[in-house]
């Protein structure tokens, strides 16, 4: 199996300071200063270098980013909006909608090369050149919308690459899966009424954007039944995940018979992240590797590109990204043990709970799955 990486140093360079707050400039006076954003470098990194040290990087092929044109970035974006981040960019900097969501000065370069590194993935998954990818890109992208910045996201990195799938790459079907622990609510805004493109976001039920994802969007007009919410309770684990894909995700893939499957990658579901409340373990983002990878192999011929999006756990980030990417390889490095030994089975809440199931049903009904 060729396994295709995108990773560009300058990743780590996207700026986004030094707050008072968690990710807030504090205003009250009331917090001790000088602590870094909470969406900083340090767990991308982390997870490249274990990538890196476990000797998983040496079999994967690298795959070098571009700068997305704007014309690449406006099939998704208001040129408006781009200009915007450009001029912020190049002065003293800004912030998103939320006030949580630094630009800081060359973000927009690095944001430009963070959705042409998953441009150039796609481009090398579609060319044959690798079977399939991870693009381990910052800043993230599935909150952006058309016109604004927010949850930490710039543009709309697997968004513009679904655009150029079907638009220069000819491709009629697209789906987009994010397993994100946060609803991939930019996603979701830009295909709603689109029936070419299928979104599935599974997320915990209201985390962020404040009360975003529920599972009665379904799509609208021509798009209705093309968008699939599974808004999952706190503290799902391995389990409910593991149950959320077999009853859900797959079939919904199975039914829409894409020619290519984007993943919005975030590993922030995991059980140690600070941004959500979730049990998934790394073992856990394994199986939904291998579940994934199992329908595209029926499906596409295997024809899979994930783009890394949330996940801020020092200790569990590298962990579950070197489990998906093991699979995506088709190798199994000494690690993978060491991953079993640190989240034996009864850490947490695994298995399957009948709330969870009660909520995979309500989905099921509405989907008509
Ligand atoms: C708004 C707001 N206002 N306040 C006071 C606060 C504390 C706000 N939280 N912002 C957030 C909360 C979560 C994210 C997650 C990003 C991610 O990983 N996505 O995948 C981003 C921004
Ligand atoms: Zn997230």
């Amino acid at each position: 199996m060729q396994t295709g990486f995108v990773w560009h140093e300058r990743y780590m360079w996207h700026n986004t300071g030094r707050a008072s707050g968690p990710f807030l400039s504090d205003a009250s006076g009331w917090m001790e200063p000088d602590i870094r954003h909470t969406e900083n470098s340090d767990t991308k990194r982390r997870f490249r270098n274990l990538l890196d040290v476990s000797g998983l990087l040496d079999q994967l092929v690298p795959i070098a980013p571009r700068a997305a044109t704007v014309e690449e970035l406006t099939r998704f974006h208001t040129a408006a909006y781009v200009e915007h981040v450009r001029e912020l960019s190049a002065g003293a900097g800004g912030e998103g909608v939320d006030g949580t969501t630094v630009i800081g000065k060359g973000t927009y370069e690095v944001a430009l090369l963070s959705a042409g590194g998953v441009i150039e993935a796609v481009d090398a998954v579609l060319d044959g050149t690798v079977d399939n990818a991870y693009a381990l890109v910052r800043p993230c992208g599935h909150h952006a919308l058309p016109d604004a910045a927010m949850g930490f996201c710039i543009f709309g990195n697997v968004a513009i690459a679904a655009h150029h799938a079907r638009v220069v790459r000819g491709l009629r079907r697209v789906a987009i899966v994010d397993w994100d622990v946060h609803h991939g609510n930019g996603t979701q805004a830009g295909f709603y009424d689109d029936p070419n493109v299928l979104t599935i976001s599974l997320h915990q039920d209201s985390c962020f954007p404040p009360e975003s994802g529920p599972l009665e969007e379904t799509g609208e007009g021509a798009g209705e039944g093309f968008n699939l919410n599974v808004p999952l309770p706190p503290g799902s684990g391995d389990g409910a995940y593991e149950a959320a894909f077999e009853q859900l995700v797959i079939p919904a893939l199975e039914r829409f018979q894409p020619e290519l499957i984007l993943v919005a990658s975030g590993l922030d579901a995991s059980a140690m992240d600070p941004l959500g409340r979730m049990m998934v373990s790394p073992k856990g983002y394994g199986r939904l590797a291998e579940l994934l990878l199992d329908a595209a192999a029926r499906l596409c011929d295997g024809r899979v590109v994930m783009a890394h999006e949330g996940g801020y756990s020092a200790e569990l980030v590298p962990f579950c990204g070197l489990a998906i990417v093991e699979r995506l390889a088709g190798v199994e490095t000494e690690v993978r043990d060491t991953i079993l030994q640190l989240f034996p089975e009864h850490m947490g809440q695994q298995q399957l709970q009948p709330h969870e199931q009660a909520l995979i049903e309500r989905v099921a009904a509405v989907a008509g799955l």
